[in-house]
């Protein structure tokens, strides 16, 4: 009998193990890819970054039109930024909670932006708005569609920070089969074109703590809204 094929490398579950940025490169289906590892590098800039951000415009846990309060925190930065109040999900110029124009994108979010995009298939993605989600453990974000952007031609980028999440990756219809996809510090989802209107939320975040965020998770999703 001939000796059994060596097994193909570890996929990238296990906590703390650092693999090679790209070793657990996805595609999750037409469109949509995850990129792993790829904001690694810079995720202590960034973090820096979103503290700043948050200085000037506070995280704050919005209400939906319906009147409940979302438990995932949010703040913006970018010409445009997303927010729900009882009026419902739109993109505003200005921070309600300061009446300040939300703080600028920085070029380092940009230049990841851009790039990322570019290496998932999207090439001259520009965002003009991201919206930082702040999670702690047990925060989680219900199935969705992102479609307050008046483009859909344009792709999500979507950055990974801190503590790992299941990312719940679906269809265009609600009913349409969820995978189940780890994401850890660094990850990068990119979504567009046949993926753009597909569902996808955030399982409820386990327990842990994370040397650069403590206990939390934050992401980063960047979009062209206007
Ligand atoms: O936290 C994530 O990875 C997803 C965020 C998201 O889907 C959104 O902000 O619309
Ligand atoms: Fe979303």
């Amino acid at each position: 009998m001939p000796p059994s094929p060596p097994r193909p490398p570890a996929t990238g579950t296990l906590p703390g193990l650092d693999l090679e940025s790209g070793a657990r490169d996805r595609v999750l289906g037409p469109g949509v890819l995850l990129l792993a590892g790829r904001a690694r590098a810079t995720a202590p800039g960034l973090i820096a970054q979103i503290q700043a951000i948050a200085h000037a415009a506070p995280f704050r846990r919005m209400t939906t039109q319906g009147g409940r309060t979302m438990s995932v925190a949010m703040t913006n930065c970018g010409t445009l930024g997303w927010i729900s109040d009882s009026r419902g999900y739109r993109y505003t110029t200005h921070d309600p909670l300061t009446g300040l124009p939300w703080p600028a994108l920085p070029d380092i979010f940009i230049a990841l932006a851009t790039e990322a995009a570019a290496e998932a298939g999207y090439p001259g993605f520009t965002p003009d708005a991201c919206l930082i989600n702040r999670y702690e453990p047990g925060t989680r974000l219900t199935l969705h569609q992102d479609r307050n952007e008046r483009d859909f031609g344009q792709p999500i980028v979507s950055v990974s920070l801190g503590l790992p999440a299941v990312f719940l990756w679906g269809g265009p219809a609600r009913s349409d089969r969820v995978q189940r996809v780890p994401l850890d510090h660094g990850d990068i989802v990119v979504w567009g074109g046949p993926a753009r209107l597909a569902h996808h939320g955030i399982h409820p975040l386990a327990e842990g703590t994370h040397a650069l965020t403590g206990r939390a998770r934050l992401n980063l999703t960047f979009r062209r809204a206007g």
